[in-house]
């Protein structure tokens, strides 16, 4: 169990390295055996209602160890972080000057204004929770959230799912089925699952509900192609 959360912690960080301080510092973050970030799949002032009650019940559900928090930057470094570096040698990424202002997506917004969100993880059931709020930047049509916020949310809450079992990898393919909007700065749950396995390739699926399970506004299905070490990404 250790090990999957810990590929999870292992992609966040990387990519969060990746995107703050480049890839010389990526490479050099190997070596380090444990790095502490802040988490920010925390309750917060706003949070509403609904979200701070959902996470109160998931965290109960995390007692008896059937499921866990996932922390969305707090991250320990595992020894086999070191294999990371493989898929990367040889790309060639955009300058590290132009990456000093990047950051993760997701977390790309002031707190309250964006992505507001936290995730669980059920080993034995290969699921993955998020219950996400959709702040006032997120807007699509008047007063709803962008499909493309949605979207997000949905690839991330497939990716965890995915990268719980198998390492490192991309999407390759999302495919979204928007049935009823979400008013902006509701709370909504992405429940996804790890549907099948082949090879390389593991495909996940998902619904996202409201929070009396009355409405689903969506269901989607995701392809996560593992990274072969043998190519380069670029
Ligand atoms: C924890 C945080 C979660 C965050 C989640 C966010 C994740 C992201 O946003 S990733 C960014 C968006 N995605 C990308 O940019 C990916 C761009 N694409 C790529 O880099 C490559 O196409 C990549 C890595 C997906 C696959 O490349 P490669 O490793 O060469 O695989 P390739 O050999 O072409 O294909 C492997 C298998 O997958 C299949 N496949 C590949 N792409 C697709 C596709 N789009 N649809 C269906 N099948 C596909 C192939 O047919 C092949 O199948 P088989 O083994 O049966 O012959």
């Amino acid at each position: 169990m250790d090990g999957c959360l810990h590929c999870v912690f292992t992609w966040q960080k990387a990519c969060s390295i990746f995107h703050t301080q480049g890839w010389k510092h990526l490479r050099r973050s190997f070596s380090t055996e444990k790095v502490i970030h802040k988490d920010h799949s925390l309750p917060n002032p706003s949070w509403s209602k609904d979200l701070r009650l959902l996470f109160d019940q998931f965290m109960k559900k995390c007692e008896d160890g059937s499921w866990k928090h996932l922390p969305s930057s707090e991250c320990k470094v595992p020894q086999r972080i070191h294999s990371f570096k493989t898929y990367f040698l040889d790309s060639k990424p955009v300058k590290e000057d132009q990456l000093s202002q990047a950051r993760p997506f997701t977390r790309s917004y002031e707190v309250g204004q964006g992505f507001e969100y936290a995730m669980f993880y059920n080993e034995d059931e290969k699921r993955t929770v998020c219950l996400f709020q959709g702040g006032p930047y997120l807007e699509g049509p008047p007063g709803f959230l962008h499909g493309g916020a949605l979207a997000t949310m949905i690839d991330t809450t497939l990716g965890v799912c995915t990268i719980s079992c198998m390492g490192l990898f991309m999407t390759a393919n999302l495919n979204i089925n928007f049935k009823s909007p979400i008013p902006l700065c509701s709370v909504v749950v992405i429940s996804s699952q790890l549907d099948k396995v082949e090879g390389r390739k593991v495909f996940v699926s998902c619904n996202v509900r409201s929070v009396d399970e009355k409405t689903l506004h969506s269901d989607a299905t995701g392809l996560f192609i593992k990274l072969d070490p043998e190519k380069s990404l670029t």
